[in-house]
């Protein structure tokens, strides 16, 4: 790679523009399966039923004992790999334990190669200095996802943290989210760790990557560990960088107990697990405790850390990052970022969290209508591990009950649905992605819209002006590619892995697209887009759902259309299809399996008006740029 060029560009985007990145992201789909929730969270079937004795006594490590730390790095730099090996050096995973990137546990990061949920170890560590005895510490590893749309995930778990190892590869330098992570972990003041990944690679160039990081964050050269979590080389000097660098947590061993509830998750058997990091004061199984925000309390049914999996402790200390178990049962009761104290004492409610911008919102409904209750279900349990998330009912006449939800991004998004579909068997149907977008009209009033339906088609006041939420994006290449990449972007309007921060709304001239069958809108399907693009998009529309809708015993014609002025338009001519036709009148069976299928193939079509279409129309759109 040449010499870096860093480019900050105000791109005018909406979220649709990134959809060549989404596509490209769609993984294949498998056949859903309920994936081992035990497994996925840590629970192993011990831990499940037995209430055996703690036997690590958590005492031992006082706050100067412990060091709580994240892995942050830009995607596929080998966060993953390095948590590996340092789980195995620290003897909490065994040596090939035959599952690479042992903390990307669910179905989903293992198919996909990627992390989407941060993690926490605890590791025990006899550290040996030259000269004096070897002294045991108490280690919390946070493994984080490095892709822009979860960088939620990754400031929650900073938030746990004192320090944090930016990893860097040492073949492709700094990228986009190395930048990212580097200043969310700086405004967090936390002690970074440089470490530079990789180096058995051939392509290897440790010196020029220590080069950009003393040019980009002022980083000691000397003080940046070359390691390959591959090979193992430079491994042992990792853990007592750890040590010697980060400061052990600050918290108050003797003040009143306060806890921050930093992510959660539900077990069908235990309720919602609570993550927690102790501020100050120390916890202990039977302890009864209140949630500031929520106003509810609790006793403490089980306590520990997870080493890797969830194992009983009986108590946390100070600076202790660990689980808790209260029997709460509605996932709504755990707040993200709430403050956790004794029951009866007054304590000062820790900060909390940023709230989450949403930045792109869709509608998620049951593929199988009589299933809302079940999707609801999910979304709740699902949302419980996945606070970042927005839900709202909603309705559609298309597509019967579901919900509206807000994401970070396209590929959260994506991860999301897959989520549904493999842990909970949830089939959904998503619609077309929209950022928001705000109307106003001539007499004054202003609209924003979440969900292109519910922009009326025909105003009864004329839009005066419209705005879309644009962002400010760091892309960084190597120069060689600057022309290359300046043409994609105001072509794509926005396009690549690049890291984004919100910026302010921009006027820009918006219509509503709606699309028709037999003159009825299809609520489902309604879109805001640019004007110059609206006939181009409009074009598209009508011509894949032409594909994916079968011919029916009546012409069925699809229409785009901006308010009343139809913009394109196809006809699919009319069929009759008699499935027994080829019965003869015969066989009876024969008959009652062919009606059966056609039944089959009916729930799997949505109706609008008289025209039936299939899911895969819905699924199909959402690939439209
Ligand atoms: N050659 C080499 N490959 C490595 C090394 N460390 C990790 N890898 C490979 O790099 C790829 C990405 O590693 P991961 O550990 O999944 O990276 P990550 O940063 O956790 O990825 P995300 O969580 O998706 O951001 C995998 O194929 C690893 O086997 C290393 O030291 N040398």
């Amino acid at each position: 790679m040449g010499s870096m060029y860093r480019a900050s560009k105000t791109l005018k985007s909406s979220r649709q523009a990134f959809s060549i990145l989404f596509n490209s992201l769609k993984s294949t789909r498998q056949t859903p399966t309920c994936f081992g929730l035990y497994q996925a969270y840590g629970f192993s079937s011990d831990s499940r039923q037995s209430s055996k004795e703690p036997t690590i006594d958590l005492t031992k490590f006082p706050s100067e004992k412990i060091r709580n730390f994240s892995i942050i790095a830009h995607i596929d730099h080998g966060k993953s790999t390095l948590a590996d090996r340092l789980m195995e050096l620290t003897g909490t995973i065994k040596k090939g334990h035959g599952q690479p990137q042992y903390l990307d546990k669910l179905q989903v990061e293992r198919e996909r190669g990627i992390t989407v949920k941060a993690q926490t170890a605890t590791m025990f560590y006899e550290n040996k200095v030259e000269d004096q005895e070897a002294s045991g510490y108490l280690l919390n590893l946070i493994d984080t996802p490095g892709h822009v749309d979860f960088s939620y995930e990754v400031s929650r778990s900073l938030s746990a943290c004192q320090g944090a190892l930016l990893v860097v590869d040492a073949a492709q330098g700094v990228q986009a989210q190395t930048v990212a992570n580097f200043y969310l972990a700086f405004e967090a003041n936390l002690t970074i760790v440089p470490v530079i990944n990789k180096i058995d690679q051939p392509t290897a160039d440790p010196e020029r990557v220590k080069a950009q990081l003393k040019s980009m964050f002022d980083l000691n050269t000397d003080d940046v560990l070359l390691v390959s979590a591959k090979t193992g080389l430079g491994l042992e000097h990792v853990l007592p960088a750890v040590i010697e660098r980060i400061p052990p947590p600050p918290g108050i061993s003797d003040s009143p107990l306060r806890m921050l509830l930093f992510d959660s998750f539900f077990n069908e058997y235990k309720g919602v697990i609570c993550y927690v990091s102790v501020v100050d004061g120390m916890l202990s199984k039977g302890d009864k405790v209140s949630f500031a925000a929520s106003g509810q309390s609790y006793e403490v049914l089980d306590v520990g850390i997870m080493h890797p999996e969830l194992t009983s402790t009986g108590v946390l200390l100070t600076g202790q990052v660990g689980y808790i178990v209260t029997g709460m049962r509605t996932t709504k009761e755990a707040r993200i970022g709430d403050t956790i104290y004794r029951t009866k004492t007054t304590v000062e409610p820790l900060p909390g969290f940023k709230p989450v911008r949403h930045m792109v919102f869709s509608g998620v409904y049951p593929a199988d209508g009589s299933d809302f209750e079940a999707l609801s279900h999910a979304i709740e349990k699902l949302t419980c591990n996945d606070a970042s998330v927005s839900v709202a009912k909603e309705t559609s006449t298309a597509l019967g009950m579901g919900f509206r939800c807000g994401f970070l991004g396209l590929l959260h998004m994506d991860v999301f649905h897959q989520r549904l579909e493999q842990e909970y068997g949830t089939q959904v149907i998503s619609t077309i992605p929209t950022v928001p977008y705000t109307f106003e009209y001539s007499d004054g009033s202003k609209l924003q819209v979440q969900n292109p339906a519910a922009l009326p088609s025909n105003p009864k006041y004329r839009v005066t002006a419209s705005w879309e939420p644009t962002v400010i994006a760091t892309i960084i290449l190597p120069s060689e590619y600057v022309g290359a990449v300046i043409n994609l972007c105001s072509d794509r309007r926005g396009y690549a892995s690049f890291d984004y921060e919100d910026a302010e709304y921009q006027a820009s001239d918006l219509v509503k697209l709606d699309i028709l069958l037999n003159g009825q809108a299809v609520d489902a399907l309604a879109t805001i887009v640019h004007k110059q693009k609206a006939y181009r998009v409009g074009k598209e529309l009508v011509e894949k759902l032409k594909n994916y809708i079968e011919r029916q015993m009546f012409e069925v014609m699809i229409q785009a259309a901006i308010g009343s002025k139809i913009i394109a338009r196809d006809t699919i001519s009319a069929m009759r299809k008699n499935v027994l036709a080829k019965c003869y009148g015969g066989d009876i069976t024969r008959k009652k399996k062919l009606l059966e299928k056609q039944k089959e193939g009916k729930k799997r079509m949505k109706r609008v008006g008289s025209v039936d279409i299939p899911h895969e129309a819905f699924q199909q759109i959402l690939k439209v740029s």
